[in-house]
């Protein structure tokens, strides 16, 4: 009969000799760091961890302990990169600075670009961020907001990114990659969609809603239960309670803020039609100044993989190793490679924490592409 407490012994022993050996192989690895400091080569050499996991697997006995010992020393030697990381970032040794630290953003004789037209959801964003008097222009699309920021026509760029209801605008972290902006602020608001019609419309009289894709599916629910309806998709809510107006068409009602109906004169047909009552969108505030608050606390960073197993996992790792709390993971096609995602990561720090800097670094030195989108 076999004896638990004496399998246990031993596996004890033998644990120990993997540890003393574990850091006996950590020490030598410390010095590998040292030389690569010394002549600038770089940490992760594949084709070097390619040749040792075949070496390695085919020491190892059985289908079953091959991959085991594949897989073990995959995550040995991705510790051996993340204590290399950490000793180049204790050494000095920095990586370009990517974005420069201010004590406060510029907020003297600024500039803002929003979508949309006054009354505007993306308007109310902006006015609860910048408290003091800026001066502020709307354009048409997102895109012409970036492209205003990038031709130093604003300052700043206000943009919707997230709704806890519908969930992500996909067309903003499109236009993140695109442009090099920098997102330097962030701002929640609750909006509270309503039904606006004309003065004199009730709510029997009405045959179509229009409002942005966002606001529609928001208050999805609440139109399911008048299927007659027809949906019309604007650019914004604010205009679209404009079109109500302009068309003076009783028949028509609009999915807007209550103060887009004040501003057009409209009257509130329905009120609480969003079903989610926690329902909030999150704004970023963009900048061509590459740049960070001090006490900033939050870094969204994209990145692209190539298709192989185990390289989200350990691109996340990264963040996980060095105590990181990650706050939000999308992911959004490449175009024109299909089948293929690059992904949005959202954590908790900023750029002068040494922990955040090993983990950008390794993720930097092991992704196909990394880009930070600011640190706020
Ligand atoms: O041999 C090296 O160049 C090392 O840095 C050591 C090591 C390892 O732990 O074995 C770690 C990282 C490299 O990608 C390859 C191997």
């Amino acid at each position: 009969m076999i004896d638990l407490q004496e399998c246990r012994n031993e596996i004890d022993k033998i644990d120990s000799d993997i540890i003393r050996l574990f850091e006996q192989r950590m020490k030598v690895c410390e010095d590998v760091a040292e030389y690569k400091i010394r002549t600038g080569k770089k940490v992760l050499d594949p084709e070097r961890e390619r040749q040792k996991l075949e070496v390695l697997r085919g020491k190892a006995h059985g289908e079953f302990n091959q991959l085991g010992a594949q897989e073990l020393f995959q995550q040995i030697m991705a510790i051996s990169r993340k204590r290399q990381y950490q000793l180049l970032t204790e050494h000095g040794i920095e990586d370009d600075e990517k974005l420069e630290m201010v004590d406060a953003l510029p907020l003297k004789d600024v500039r803002v670009v929003f979508q949309g037209v006054e009354g505007a959801y993306s308007y109310a964003a902006m006015r609860e961020y910048f408290q003091d008097d800026i001066e502020s222009f709307h354009v048409k699309t997102w895109r012409d907001a970036m492209e205003a920021v990038v031709e130093g026509r604003a300052d700043y760029a206000v943009l919707p990114i997230e709704n806890t209801t519908a969930g992500i605008v996909a067309d903003i972290y499109d236009l993140l990659t695109e442009y090099e902006l920098s997102i330097v602020g962030e701002q929640i608001i609750r909006p509270e969609h309503v039904l606006l019609g004309l003065p004199d419309a009730e709510l029997e009289d009405i045959r179509q809603v229009c409002s942005h894709p966002q606001a529609l599916s928001q208050c999805g629910k609440y139109l399911e239960s008048h299927p007659d309806w027809k949906k019309k998709e604007m650019e914004n809510t604010a205009g679209s309670a404009k079109k109500i107006k302009e068309d003076n068409d009783k028949t028509q009602a609009a999915i807007a803020s209550r103060q887009a109906g004040e501003l057009y004169g409209l009257k509130i047909l329905a009120e609480n039609i969003c079903y989610n009552g926690q329902n909030a969108t999150r704004f970023v505030i963009v900048s061509k100044k590459p740049i960070y608050v001090k006490d900033a606390h939050k870094i969204s960073i994209f990145f692209e993989l190539h298709h192989e197993s185990g390289t989200l996992y350990n691109m996340l790792s990264h963040i996980i190793y060095n105590g990181l709390n990650m706050t939000k993971i999308e992911s959004r096609p490449i175009t024109g490679k299909n089948w293929q995602y690059r992904f949005f990561v959202d954590f908790e720090g900023n750029l002068k924490d040494s922990a955040v800097k090993n983990a950008l670094r390794g993720i930097e030195a092991e992704a196909d592409r990394m880009r930070i989108l600011g640190n706020y």
